[in-house]
């Protein structure tokens, strides 16, 4: 605990065994940092456990550690504890990372993306269906419960071709156990702490399978795509070509031949490009959980600043009328609504639904006289960043104009992060927007958002490295008169 102070990064007083996170946990990871940043400026340190963590608001510094000098910076810092779960590529580092993200990379090309307009209109008509008898009934809605099974029903088309019905579906077990998956997942779990008070201890949590996610939940999604994997390798070639989905493409992977050399520090290591299966199923969990929980909320939060901001639905709907007319919209569609764009940028800004990411040193790097240890740890506290009025005048108000084509051009790109920055960026970044989009265009032509008795005035956040309200956020919902 004396690391940091050597070094001149001021901080917060950490306790014995457990650093500062007990004070993030009570607090709130954002009321804290939000406190921190007052008190020790735009770089300070803390500790999980033994673990120097080094949060910086500095946009010179970030740009480094998060594209200049990645070489250093590839990996999270990170400790999941789980078999299958901790192949994902989200918790890989070094070589392995880049292998794998190389490999899954053209599964989100433009032209994959434009294969899943059609399961996402549908998907998109549903819920805009399910919104539309709501408002019928003159009933409220918890909206991220509507855009949760949405965005389930679409992972499991997209990614693995699935046709489940969560949306019609109460017992949907897909959205049961993802909920699950979520509302018990845990940074300060037991055995996360424990893994960084003793680090020696993780070896003993890897064999227990304790981590950061409840065992249920992950085995009956590793359950579930094993089966599915097992049901492709019966189907016939013709049936398998005719499959577009990412599992297919991450299935083609095991069986691809060929290796890369990759070098760093001077040593060259051959590495093979195939996925194994435990790889496969890694990636497929990832999806599930990386692809549910995000975009959901994203929706719901867009949703209640259209409550709060009827102007800017109104406007958003004179978009939809005037590109998309009163069909399923195509990609090139969907392309124009820039006004829409904004609107959900806007959102990511106000409500990122990841709070922070992070970087670990590989070694010892000074950037503009900042030393950043080795094995320390770099955190990017997205929703400061996106909340510091030096980045955005009145931060707390909600102005999509902020992101007109103009207004972004001569904006600092590291100002806005809901989807990280540099090479490390959300993979999953276009199928999330394009998604979104579409829901918006078919709900928004049958219901408009409204405030109810419900509707907080305010929103108030859990704790956690998700961004997520205490209680659910209720909205009426008003039938378009055809
Ligand atoms: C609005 C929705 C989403 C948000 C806000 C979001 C946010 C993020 C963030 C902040 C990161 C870390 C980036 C970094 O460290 O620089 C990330 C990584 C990732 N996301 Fe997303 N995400 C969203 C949707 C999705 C979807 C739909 C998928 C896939 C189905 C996905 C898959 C991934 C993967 C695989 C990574 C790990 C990338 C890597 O480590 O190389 N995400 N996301």
């Amino acid at each position: 605990h004396n690391v940091l102070a050597k070094l001149g990064i001021p901080g917060p007083k950490p306790s014995l065994f457990l650093g500062n996170i007990l004070q993030l946990e009570k607090l709130g990871t954002v009321l804290q940092l939000a406190e921190w940043k007052k008190q020790f400026g735009a770089v300070f340190g803390l500790y999980f456990g033994r673990q120097p963590v080094i949060v910086v608001h500095d946009l010179d510094i970030l740009k480094e550690v998060l594209v200049k000098d990645f070489p250093h910076f590839t990996d999270r810092a990170i400790n999941v504890s789980r078999a299958y779960v901790e192949k994902g590529v989200f918790f890989q580092g070094g070589v392995n990372w880049k292998r794998i993200r190389n490999i899954i990379t053209p599964t989100f090309s433009s032209g994959k993306l434009k294969l899943m307009i059609e399961p996402i209109n549908q998907c998109s008509g549903l819920l805009s269906n399910n919104l539309a008898t709501k408002a019928k009934k003159g009933e409220t809605v918890d909206v991220k419960h509507y855009f949760g099974v949405y965005t389930m029903d679409v992972i499991a088309r997209t990614a693995f071709g699935l046709n489940t019905d969560s949306q019609n579906n109460p017992d949907e077990p897909f959205v049961d156990n993802a909920r699950k998956l979520f509302a018990t997942a845990k940074f300060a779990s037991t055995a996360n702490l424990l893994s960084l008070i003793f680090p020696f201890l993780r070896p003993l949590l890897k064999a227990l399978e304790v981590g950061i996610f409840p065992s249920g939940p992950v085995q009956f999604f590793v359950r579930t795509i094993k089966a599915m994997i097992e049901q492709r390798k019966t189907e016939d070639e013709a049936t398998r070509s005719q499959r577009t989905d990412f599992l297919e493409l991450l299935l083609k992977a095991e069986s691809e031949e060929g290796s890369d050399t990759h070098v760093a520090n001077g040593t060259h290591t051959k590495v093979i490009k195939r996925l194994t299966l435990e790889e496969i199923i890694g990636q497929a969990f990832l999806f599930f959980i990386a692809g549910y929980e995000t975009t959901a909320s994203t929706l719901q939060f867009l949703s209640y600043h259209l409550v709060k901001n009827p102007e800017v639905q109104e406007k958003l709907v004179k978009e939809i009328e005037t590109h998309v007319f009163n069909r399923e919209p195509t990609y090139d569609e969907i392309n124009k609504l820039t006004y829409m764009e904004q609107v959900i940028f806007e959102t990511l800004r106000h409500c990122p639904p990841v709070i922070t990411v992070n970087r670990k040193a590989s070694t010892d790097v000074d950037i503009k006289g900042v030393h950043i240890p080795k094995d320390a740890m770099v955190m990017i506290p997205i929703y400061m960043i996106q909340h510091d009025p030096e980045n955005y005048e009145n931060p707390e108000e909600f102005r999509p104009e902020r992101f007109d084509a103009a207004t972004r051009k001569e904006s600092n790109p590291v100002t806005f992060l809901p989807f990280g920055y540099g090479p490390r960026l959300c993979i999953g970044m276009r199928l999330a927007l394009l998604e979104t989009k579409i829901a918006l265009v078919h709900v928004l032509r049958r219901v408009r958002f409204a405030k109810c008795s419900e509707t907080p005035d305010k929103l108030n956040f859990k704790n956690g490295g998700i961004l997520a309200t205490k209680d659910p956020i209720k909205v009426a919902v008003e039938l378009v008169p055809k």
